[in-house]
């Protein structure tokens, strides 16, 4: 099980479909078009960081759970990113101490029971390229959320990352890499993810 994490707008889902096209990997999208409150959320962060959380959290763990069943499964995004973005809204005033206090207490339930990834792929980039690239997206409710939120939660990541001992990491920074329409970016990026799936073993495993 391989996950793919990073700021909105970095190439997450791009990433994964090509995992899934070369490598034949088997991916478990980002529940985004099915969500019914996330459009909500962007307009009142106050009121639905809480039950956002509780959904994503909820999604993450049914992926988690079906994706360790399979052999070569690839992530859009993972439970440990949902935890940047609650730590990020209770610091900034939007999700209350209590819901936090809650969130904690649920998500260390939970986690007990997640295998956690085999690899994980932290797609870095700056600010202003993640913010170009939701720009080129287009989802209204991301293009109406101010700057300093993406710089926020940016900072949350690097932070995070630093940090993180979970899984082994696979850093990498994309803003010069356009893997998505540069063929020579595209071989570049497989062949670092091959390179550390040769390195940990992680074929044999799943043999
Ligand atoms: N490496 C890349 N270089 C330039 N644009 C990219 C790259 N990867 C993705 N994009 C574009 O950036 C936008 C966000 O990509 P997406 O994969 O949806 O990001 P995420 O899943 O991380 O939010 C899309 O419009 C996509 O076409
Ligand atoms: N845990 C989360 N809290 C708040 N918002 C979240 C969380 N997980 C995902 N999101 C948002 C961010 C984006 O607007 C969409 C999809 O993420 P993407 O990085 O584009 O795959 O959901």
């Amino acid at each position: 099980m391989i996950t793919i994490d990073g700021v909105v707008g970095v190439g997450k889902s791009t990433l994964m479909n090509i995992m899934v096209e070369e490598m034949g990997y088997t991916p478990f999208q980002e529940p985004v078009v099915n969500n019914p409150i996330l459009d909500r959320f962007y307009y009142d962060r106050e009121r639905y960081s809480f039950p956002l959380q509780v959904f994503f959290l909820n999604e993450r763990f049914k992926h988690i759970k079906n994706a360790s069943k399979i052999e070569k499964a690839v992530l859009d995004r993972s439970i440990y990113g949902d935890v940047i973005f609650a730590k990020m809204l209770n610091d900034a005033g939007e999700m209350s101490n209590e819901e936090f206090g809650i969130y904690k207490d649920l998500f260390a339930n939970m986690i007990e029971h997640c295998q956690a990834p085999a690899l994980m792929i932290y797609l870095e980039a700056s600010t202003e390229e993640a913010v170009r690239r939701i720009t080129n997206r287009g989802r209204s409710y991301e293009l109406d959320t101010e700057i300093a939120y993406w710089e926020r939660l940016n900072k949350e990541y690097r932070q995070y990352f630093e940090e993180y001992e979970a899984s082994p990491v696979l850093k990498i920074n994309v803003d010069n890499l356009d893997f998505e329409n540069n063929p020579e970016d595209k071989e570049y990026v497989l062949s670092l993810i091959r390179e550390e799936i040769a390195r940990l073993k992680l074929d044999d495993e799943n043999k």
